[in-house]
């Protein structure tokens, strides 16, 4: 091909014919404590399962410089957000500290983004889900919790044993219960679009709903009650599924690991709470600081690791011209 088509071809090679919508991974972190480590872990292991999109981190203002430093020398994008607590109230959270998680709803605010995958800092992404932002735009995208911890004691399904995990197990009594739960998603991981409006509508909403035990969870389970989409658990294995509901679990087949039950934050892990001794959880332990050990994953700037396919007309004429990678690897002579 004449070089000045050629140059014509590989000028607009070079300025994509679309700008790509921009996404991001986006955790939140917030204290002074170990959770940062939880945040270093996700960004390596973002980067390992070789994800084309960066990972925000949404930091309360008590999170402090030598952390952020920290983040941003693993590559993440530190942005600090305001809190956001609920209305005086009384409630016994599950958690105590699951107050300041009402903070995460700001993340509603980052909408330089156009889709965002919300991630907590104790969850790990070990094969890429980079295809969870091309789901269709409108509905928030999550996996289904389980009823069946002690956790969820203060609830009506807990004290009949009934769990959205397995229906049939205990049937719920619409006749003397009314209709049953809605679909409850667990809020460590969703696919969602920023949207200013959302969050003023989330935060005007706060303002006038009770507190709940699940704090923020609660609250945008009802919030997105219409445009919840239940995915696959393999996007965020809450881990008690593995003893509650094993046969709902095909461990091989996970990618994304949610260490949320008492005493699985591999960064305090000692094995002594409940069902921590499991050889299941000490590999999925072990497979936390594999990651987070690995030097190798450590952030080099640089161009973005993953490559873009050209749109299919763009990578027929490079082919032709004999540019970039698509040129057929020339056959062993
Ligand atoms: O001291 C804390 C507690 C919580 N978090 C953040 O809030 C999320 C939700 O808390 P957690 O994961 O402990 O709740 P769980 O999923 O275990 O119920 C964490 O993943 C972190 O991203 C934090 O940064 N610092
Ligand atoms: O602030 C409320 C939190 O509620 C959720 O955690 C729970 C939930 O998953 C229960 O079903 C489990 O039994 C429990 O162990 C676990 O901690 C979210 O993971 C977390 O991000 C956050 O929203
Ligand atoms: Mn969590």
């Amino acid at each position: 091909m004449a070089p000045q088509i050629a140059a014509k071809v590989m000028g607009s090679a070079l300025k994509p014919a679309v700008t790509l919508p921009k996404r991001a991974y986006v955790t939140f972190l917030a204290g002074d404590g170990d959770y940062v480590k939880g945040a270093v872990g996700l960004a390596k292991g973002l980067r390992k399962v070789g994800s084309a999109y960066p990972l925000v981190v949404a930091v309360l203002p008590d999170v402090p410089a030598s952390h952020r430093g920290l983040l941003e020398s693993q590559g993440c994008i530190v942005r600090e957000i305001e809190p956001v607590y609920p209305p005086e109230n009384n409630t016994q959270f599950a958690m105590a500290y699951y107050v300041i998680n009402y903070s995460k709803l700001r993340i509603w605010g980052f909408v330089e983004y156009s889709k965002m995958i919300y991630l907590d800092a104790d969850i790990q992404v070990f094969e890429s889900i980079d295809y969870l932002f091309d789901l269709p735009d409108g509905k928030l995208y999550a996996v289904m919790d389980c009823f069946c911890e002690r956790t969820w004691g203060h609830t009506p399904q807990y004290r009949i044993g009934y769990c959205q995990q397995c229906p049939e197990r205990t049937r719920w009594p619409a006749e003397e219960m009314g209709p049953p739960p809605s679909l409850y998603f667990n809020a460590g991981m969703f696919v969602f679009e920023p949207s200013l409006a959302v969050r003023e509508s989330l935060l005007g909403t706060l303002k006038l709903a009770p507190t709940t035990p699940f704090a923020e969870q609660d609250f945008l389970n009802v919030f997105f009650k219409d445009i919840y989409h239940p995915i696959p658990l393999v996007h965020n294995l809450v881990l008690a599924m593995l003893w509650r509901h094993p046969e709902n679990v095909e461990l091989d087949k996970v990618k994304v690991v949610h260490y949320c039950a008492a005493g699985s934050k591999p960064w305090r892990y000692t094995g002594k709470e409940a069902n921590m001794e499991r050889e299941d959880i000490k590999m999925l332990v072990k497979r936390w600081w594999d990651v987070y050990n690995d030097g190798s994953l450590d952030y080099k700037p640089g161009p973005v690791s993953a490559h873009v396919e050209p749109p299919a007309g763009l990578k027929a004429a490079l082919t032709a011209a004999g540019v970039g990678n698509f040129v057929k690897a020339p056959s062993a002579a």
